[in-house]
């Protein structure tokens, strides 16, 4: 099958194979060429491993610790004549190169939110690791049926309190236009907070430790964003802040239960605004995005999922080093994005932004290549013009 990008607003509804194989393999590169962490982790569980931050800190834990990962994800399989999603081959090529590098690697394709998935990371582990010392959380999802009640929450992206009309690009078409957004609900907050907030993080760090399979000392590490006060009504003061401000009251809780389980430690890292799957549906930011890419590119500064999780391991986790908090405790890899001059720029060049200087002005065409390279488009070395099979299956 000749396999082309298709883009329907924010979603690519394709991907290519051995394009998402080689986007793996760039980013073990970068891992390798760094070199190898000092005393990182030895046996990790990654939920939500297979795209974005979690993938490249399972990439990282893998090829810049050697250590040994299962990955949980939810992703469409490929099957006979029909693409699978970019997850499911960027997870076929990391299981496969991890292998031939000797280490370990299993995957669990099912709903994290569920007790049968979480049941059945629990027996892998059982069976093959015997425990982890290190759970990276990093779902991204807009829906959770929950276990318990068996109610299904939607999350959405909205402003509290009051409408908010800011600027948005439409990514595909290049057209630059004011969009409104209607405030939440009381029951839409609820809804995002169950979703993306901390309640899950919980029950899994409960049903890993109720089981026995955390190492005593064991890590977890959950991710969040703040950015700059042009994003806040819809990020930082909207519906999905407030499910990070719920997965912050639950990195304490849980910090507090693996600190009384052997020293373990769980925090928050805030990592910088990237392209991803879960953030180009995000009203607003993608403008702000292809801005600071371009005013980060300049000054030599932009990282990608890749660079921001090796840093974070080699930098703060592993490697001799400490965690640095800022003063609500949280672990800042957003640094470079949030440098002073950075943002100055961003807000300097934000009003000027209109669908005739966009090209101009930003990076908007960074952003496109790497949005299609989340889909194993653009990526050097592979011939598009050649067919490939959709059909991969994922290593037993
Ligand atoms: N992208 C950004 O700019 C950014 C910045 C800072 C923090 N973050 C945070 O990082 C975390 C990861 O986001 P991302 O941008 O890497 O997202 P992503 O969409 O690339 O990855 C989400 C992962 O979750 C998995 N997943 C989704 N629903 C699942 C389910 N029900 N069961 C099992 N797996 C499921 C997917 O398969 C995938 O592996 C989120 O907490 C996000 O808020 C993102």
């Amino acid at each position: 099958m000749l396999i082309k990008p298709k883009v329907r607003g924010f979603i690519c509804v394709t991907a290519h194979p051995t394009g998402c194989a080689a986007h793996v393999q760039q980013q073990i590169d970068h891992v390798l060429a760094k070199g190898p962490i000092k005393n990182g982790p030895k046996k990790v569980l990654v939920i939500g491993s297979s795209t974005g931050f979690g993938l490249a800190s399972r990439i990282t834990a893998a090829f810049g610790a050697g250590a040994d990962t299962l990955g949980v994800f939810f992703e469409r399989p490929s099957d006979d004549g029909r693409l699978g999603t970019p997850g499911w081959y960027n997870t076929i090529a990391f299981t496969k190169a991890a292998r031939a590098a000797g280490r370990y690697a299993k995957n669990i394709n099912g709903d994290a939110y569920s007790d049968a998935i979480k049941q059945q990371a629990i027996d892998t582990i059982k069976a093959d690791l015997g425990q982890v010392d290190l759970v990276v959380y990093s779902l991204a999802s807009p829906r959770r049926q929950h276990p318990r009640t068996g109610v299904v929450h939607k999350s959405c992206l909205k402003p509290i309190g009051a409408s908010y009309t800011a600027k948005t690009v439409d990514t595909d078409k290049g057209v630059v236009s004011d969009i409104t957004l209607e405030p939440a609900t009381e029951a839409d907050v609820a809804d995002t907070v169950a979703v993306m907030g901390g309640e899950d993080w919980e029950m899994w760090i409960d049903a890993l430790l109720k089981a026995g399979v955390l190492a005593p000392g064991a890590t977890s590490v959950a991710f969040s964003y703040i950015g700059p006060e042009v994003t806040w009504p819809i990020y930082k003061n909207g519906t999905i802040g407030m499910a990070k401000i719920d997965l912050e009251r639950a990195a304490k809780k849980i910090d507090a239960t693996l600190k009384a389980h052997g020293y373990g430690r769980a925090f928050i890292s805030v990592n910088k605004a990237l392209v991803t799957q879960a953030s180009s549906a995000i009203p607003v930011v993608p403008l702000y995005i292809s801005i600071l890419y371009k005013v980060m590119k300049a000054k030599g500064l932009h990282e990608g999922c890749i660079e921001q999780m090796q840093r974070l391991f080699a930098t703060q986790m592993y490697n001799d080093s400490a965690l640095t908090f800022d003063d609500g405790g949280r672990v800042r890899v957003d640094d470079l994005e949030m440098r002073a001059d950075v943002q100055g720029e961003t807000a300097e060049i934000w009003p000027r932004v209109t669908t005739e200087t966009l090209d101009e002005l930003t990076d908007i065409a960074g952003y496109r290549s790497e949005f299609l390279r989340l889909f194993g488009f653009g990526l050097p070395g592979v011939n598009y013009d050649v067919a490939v099979e959709p059909h991969q299956t994922m290593p037993e």
